[in-house]
């Protein structure tokens, strides 16, 4: 199995293409799904949330209200790595569980979504391949204002505080452009999908816990011989 890094930029189309990916039976892990999980009433991230930024982050069920949290985060960088600083370990140890799981399933890559993976660069090392979700900056705006209804100012201060999409398209190993149509964008992840799945990337790991298995069969093959005595 190997790893692959799926990134982009905000409204750029990642949660949608990576929609694409899973339909077509490849092996997900969406760090946005699981960065929601983790902060559910109950888990010790919610609790460490409460204890740092208040209740007034808190909706009235006791979810965690992301809007507010968002907000706060987006206006002080201090707030938003105490918030990292608490989550990031929850969210990190749910991705190795399920990318645990799609090693044993058999599959032969797995694609993780991690919205900052060149910013931060902590997660890139493990990532055999990397795409980037691209789309042109006037669809970006048009989609983010659309989706979050912000203002065209605040959805261009929420892109410009990222790095730009073209430094990342420099730096993927594969690039899909979402800004035209739907079909588009899914015939181009169709054709990236035969290219992975294709790929032998899958198999040193694959033939490095097998030959480990067999070691260790051998082994407890040998120390059995030795140990229980010898039929009369
Ligand atoms: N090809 C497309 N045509 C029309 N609308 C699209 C297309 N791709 C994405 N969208 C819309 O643009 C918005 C942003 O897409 P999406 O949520 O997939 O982006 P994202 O990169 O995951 O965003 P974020 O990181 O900000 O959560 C959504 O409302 C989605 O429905």
């Amino acid at each position: 199995m190997f790893l692959v890094g799926l990134t982009g930029g905000i409204a750029s189309g990642k949660s949608s293409v990576l929609q694409i990916f899973q339909q077509l039976g490849c092996a997900v892990v969406d760090v946005d799904v699981i960065a929601r999980h983790v902060i559910q009433p109950g888990y010790p991230a919610h609790q460490r949330i409460v204890e740092a930024f208040g209740t007034e982050v808190l909706l009235e069920n006791g979810d965690i209200n992301r809007k507010v949290l968002g907000d706060l985060i987006f206006k002080q960088p201090d707030q938003r790595q105490l918030l990292n600083a608490i989550t990031h370990p929850e969210i990190r140890k749910e991705m190795i569980k399920e990318t645990f799981k799609y090693f044993l399933q058999g599959h032969r890559y797995v694609i993780l979504d991690i919205p900052l993976l060149f910013e931060t660069r902590k997660l890139l090392k493990y990532m055999k391949r990397t795409i980037v979700v691209y789309c042109n900056r006037d669809t970006q705006l048009a989609r983010l204002m659309k989706r979050n209804g912000l203002s065209l100012e605040d959805a261009e201060a929420r892109v410009q505080a990222q790095l730009p999409l073209k430094d990342k398209v420099r730096m993927a190993s594969h690039v899909l452009d979402n800004s035209g149509e739907w079909s588009n964008t899914r015939r181009q992840a169709i054709l990236l999908h035969i290219q992975l799945e294709r790929s032998l990337e899958y198999l040193p790991l694959r033939l490095g816990v097998l030959v480990g298995l067999a070691g260790i069969a051998s082994l407890l093959y040998l120390l059995a011989r030795c140990l229980l005595p010898s039929p009369p």
